[in-house]
């Protein structure tokens, strides 16, 4: 347990991975109203929206209104996702964000196909490119990631060396275009990960680029998200994508049911009982899990919301003492 981190960043992408998968249609101001109510919960990054082809996703053709209608709060940063040089434009036409530059990999081939389109020297190329827009914008790079890390519905298995490799290129890419990557993201976008692999991946990574910061994004589709997450801050893993009530899922990963990321206010509750600190009111959290179910409309996965925090009970025993 010595590695555990102190404390966590968490990256809230349930409106944008949420949104990107009901069958909706669901009303932008309703989409609004979670993004608001997510930035009072002490959460200090959203990923709101993602800017792609409304004709590939629909849930996402209301993205610049969503961004549009956002009170911000101060100290929280409002991000997105593009996939390509159009999408970061609209990104950049949006004063309410905060643009943060990514680049993405995808050791799966078959999957970088059907998500983007691309093959891995097309995407390769792409990331080049874009790179030299965030330069010629201004746009600071943060972040680097890969998807598929750990398995691929369409590829199978992905040996560790590929993936070792791949992150070798994004330093690469970065190293070219002068840009230091703050951290690496591996994703679990179908859920393949394990404790095991977690702890073999995130170990091999390491060993080969010692001090680089990494970062998870754990889908739960088989149960095994906070699992993973938890064998991910054994290994000192301190930031985290998640989703609020377990919401989202890519719908170009293959699965037929239900395909949330790993559930916010379940790691956060996780992390606090740890003593990580991640920032974030727990009470205030599941009362904002409630309010994403309102608004989709059906139960969500995330299981603290449904079981309640412990606070009410810790404070029952206070009084009673
Ligand atoms: C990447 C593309 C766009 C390439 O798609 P493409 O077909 O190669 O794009 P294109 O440049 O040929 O354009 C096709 C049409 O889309 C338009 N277009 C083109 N770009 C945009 C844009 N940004 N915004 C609005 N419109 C756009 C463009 O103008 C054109 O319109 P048309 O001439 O046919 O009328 C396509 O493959 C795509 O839409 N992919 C969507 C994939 C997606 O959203 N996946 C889910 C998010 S990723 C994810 O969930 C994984 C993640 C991040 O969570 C991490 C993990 O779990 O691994």
């Amino acid at each position: 347990m010595s590695d555990l981190p102190k404390s966590v960043t968490i990256n809230e992408e349930g409106p944008r991975e949420g949104f990107q998968i009901e069958p909706g249609p669901i009303e932008t101001a309703r989409k609004i109203e979670l993004i608001d109510a997510l930035a009072q919960t002490g959460l200090r990054q959203i990923q709101t929206v993602s800017f792609v082809p409304p004709k590939n996703v629909p849930g996402m053709a209301d993205a610049d209104a969503v961004v549009a209608g956002i009170r911000r709060r101060p100290g929280v940063a409002y991000t997105a996702l593009w996939l390509n040089e159009r999408g970061l434009l609209r990104a950049l036409a949006s004063p309410n964000l905060d643009v943060f530059g990514t680049i993405s990999l995808c050791p799966s081939a078959a999957f970088l196909q059907r998500n983007q389109k691309r093959t891995l020297g097309e995407n390769y190329e792409a990331q080049r490119s874009i790179l030299q827009t965030y330069k010629k914008s201004g746009v600071k790079v943060r972040r680097g990631g890969l998807m598929a890390t750990f398995g691929c519905n369409f590829e199978g298995d992905i040996p560790v060396d590929h993936v070792v490799g791949m992150v070798g290129q994004l330093l690469q890419l970065a190293s070219e275009a002068e840009v230091t990557l703050d951290f690496v993201s591996l994703a679990d976008t179908m859920a393949w990960a394990t404790p095991t692999s977690i702890q073999r991946v995130v170990g091999s990574v390491r060993e080969r680029f010692p001090g680089l910061r990494l970062s998870l994004h754990l889908h739960d589709t088989r149960g095994m998200g906070i699992a993973n997450a938890f064998a991910g801050l054994q290994m000192g893993v301190d930031i985290f994508d998640a989703a609020v009530a377990g919401l989202g899922g890519c719908p170009f990963a293959g699965h037929r049911g239900a395909a949330g990321n790993v559930c916010t206010e379940d790691l956060v509750f996780l992390c606090e009982e740890m003593g990580i600190s991640t920032g974030i009111d727990l009470d205030s959290l599941v009362e904002t899990a409630r309010l994403a179910e309102d608004i989709v409309g059906h139960m969500l996965p995330g299981s603290v919301k449904t079981g309640g925090t412990l606070s009410k009970f810790r404070n029952a025993q206070r009084v009673a003492v």
